[in-house]
């Protein structure tokens, strides 16, 4: 696993417009919510004249309660509807960029499903989560709050500029002329700012693989006495994080305070100008104070837009990230447009075929050459061979976990393509070494392989996998909850849930990695017959270390440095006294 290298800085006008495409999502949200607000701010401008009338009126030509009654009832009308506005503009804005973040993470997870778990393990579990979760989060306040921002902050200075002109040209001429400083403000210090964000965000993620590596390994790292070691480790990472927070926390607390002094200096500037011209009488009290209630209405959205800045920031860098996810091209895949797997059943395949495999691990020699196997549709097939040998990579090939190679797969004739893994996949059910239990229930994670299942198919695969009893004597039997990995089970227990819902799904193809360590002789027995039972009408294609398993297979595959070196039924190689009869031999030896 490497930790997340960032992509050479990605091109900013490539990520403004990535995100402004995955804006489509939720578009029509989007331009409801900024009109709901603009019309709020048009209602803001009428009750700053209602305002300014009014008090006109009072002030000046002494006007009883009676008169200016509708003017004050309409006010109350105004302040109602535009907190009414400003309530659903925001709810609105913010269903939009739910809807975008829904969106980013089904297309992100769609697309790291077919570029499989290789590139999960290659690019770090931790800076890929960090990317779905913390990185999609980051675009909420950017959809939510800073693209609706961005056309305040051209819709509403324009609406008060267009009212303030016919009023009074002069305050027209001060605002146009000062309006400008806030964005070149802005564009001023975002550069430094958009860099400083991506340095943040690539620690965030080297944080993220390191504390996910740690946690998973944290057994390990106690019984190595080695937690004080990795604290350290860990404190150091966190505080790089922490020098590249307040970077960026400096910067933003310094654009904000110079943003806010200039708008405070703008209004200011105004203020006084118009302060001179009632005292010197070249302007009349009524227009005076609209200029000054809608001087920081003016600046108001562009202040925003500077206080939601950082919030753009944080969804560049992230979509950063993102984009290094969608633009990874998927190796090899040439044959995309074809009919796809549709007609191939979902109960039994005839054959299985793997015509001239070639795998490496990016930047190694390691990995698969030269395969080339056919699979009849039923049968036990054991693969053999020494630790490094290449067992599970020719199995991650099969499964399709690594795309590029799927092409030398052949299903009843049919050649396999990229676009057919997920339907390729439903054809296998698999069990890795350390199989995936969910923190649910028992039920909960056998349903994953076939959520109609009935309670009699969930009772007769346990009863299969030989874990039924033990289910049955927990306190709540099927629907027991258990803990993350499996908490609470036994190895074998874990594997025998494995094993039924495996079962469960009544798949073509059983891929096995070593389904029989962590069981009593007695279970491994129960399992070994289940296995057989269901090699009878499937395929199944079994890691195998126990000598048991590989005396019943159907066919031995023996690998070595990659490759298959022998293949052939057990008597068969065992007389030839090559590999296989020195693997035997080995373990025979070792048990002794
Ligand atoms: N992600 C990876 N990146 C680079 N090399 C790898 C990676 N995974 C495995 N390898 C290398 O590929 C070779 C085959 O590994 P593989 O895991 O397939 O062996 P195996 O026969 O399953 O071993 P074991 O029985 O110990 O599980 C090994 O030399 C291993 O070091």
């Amino acid at each position: 696993m490497t930790t997340n290298p960032q992509p050479k800085r990605v091109q900013q006008t490539t990520l403004r417009a990535f995100l402004k495409t995955h804006s489509n999502h939720a578009g029509s949200l989007l331009k409801i919510s900024i009109a709901l607000g603009t019309f709020n701010a048009l209602l803001m401008i009428t009750s700053a004249y209602l305002v300014a009338s009014s008090i006109h009126l009072v002030m000046f030509q002494q006007a009883d309660l009676a008169t200016i009654t509708p003017s004050l009832w309409s006010l109350a009308a105004l302040i109602l509807a535009r907190a009414v506005l400003l309530g659903f503009s925001q709810r609105i804005s913010a269903k939009a960029a739910l809807k975008i973040k829904t969106a980013m993470r089904h297309t992100l997870l769609k697309k790291l499903t077919l570029l499989g778990p290789s590139y999960i393990e290659q690019h770090g579990h931790g800076a890929t989560l960090n990317t779905l979760h913390n990185g999609v989060e980051a675009l909420h306040d950017y959809y939510a709050n800073y693209l609706p921002s961005v056309a305040y902050s051209a819709l509403i200075p324009l609406a008060i500029l267009m009212v303030i002109f016919p009023t009074d040209w002069k305050a027209g001429l001060i605002f146009l002329f000062t309006a400008p400083l806030i964005p070149f403000f802005m564009i001023l210090v975002g550069h430094k700012a958009e860099q400083l964000n991506q340095q943040r965000w690539q620690q965030l993620a080297v944080l993220g693989n390191y504390f996910f590596d740690r946690v998973q390994g944290l057994t390990q790292l106690k019984l190595f006495n080695a937690t004080k070691r990795e604290l350290k480790q860990i404190a150091k990472i966190s505080d790089d994080f922490r020098h590249a927070t307040l970077s960026v926390l400096k910067i933003a607390f310094l654009s904000s305070f110079a943003l806010e002094f200039l708008a405070t200096i703008s209004v200011a500037l105004v203020a006084v100008i118009i302060g001179f011209r009632l005292f010197f009488g070249t302007l009349d009290f009524a227009t005076g104070f609209v200029v000054l209630l809608l001087a920081p209405e003016f600046y108001l959205p562009l202040r925003q837009l500077g206080s939601h800045y950082h919030a753009k920031l944080e969804g560049i860098s992230a979509a950063a990230d993102m984009l290094k996810i969608l633009n990874e091209p998927i190796a090899g895949d040439n044959n995309s447009s074809r009919a796809g797997l549709s007609q191939l059943s979902l109960e039994r395949i005839e054959q299985l075929q793997i015509d001239n495999l070639n795998f490496y691990y990016p930047d190694s020699n390691e990995g698969v050459k030269n395969i080339n196997l056919t699979f009849s549709g039923t049968g036990l097939y054991a693969i053999i061979g020494q630790s490094g040998a290449g067992k599970s990579t020719l199995l991650d090939c099969l499964l399709g976990f690594h795309p590029q190679v799927v092409t030398t797969i052949k299903v009843d004739q049919q050649q396999l393509s990229q676009s057919d893994i997920s339907q390729w996949q439903q054809h296998i059910a698999w069990i890795p070494q350390q199989p995936t239990l969910l923190f649910n229930t028992i039920k909960a994670n056998l349903v994953l392989a076939k959520p109609d299942a009935t309670t009699a198919q969930l009772e007769a695969a346990a009863k299969q996998a030989g874990a039924l009893e033990f289910i049955n004597a927990l306190p709540q039997g099927f629907d027991t909850h258990i803990g993350e990995q499996g908490e609470g089970l036994s190895g074998g227990q874990k594997q025998r849930i494995a094993l039924a819902r495996a079962f469960l799904k009544q798949a073509p193809i059983l891929v096995l990695d070593e389904p029989t360590a962590h069981l009593d002789s007695q279970t491994e027995q129960l399992v070994q017959t289940a296995i057989n039972q269901y090699a009878k009408d499937h395929l199944v294609v079994v890691i195998a270390h126990r000598l048991n398993t590989i005396e019943q297979a159907k066919q031995v595959l023996v690998m070595k440095d990659g490759s298959v070196i022998e293949q052939g039924d057990f008597k068969g190689l065992l007389n030839q006294h090559g590999v296989l009869f020195d693997l035997v031999n080995a373990r025979s030896t070792q048990n002794d």
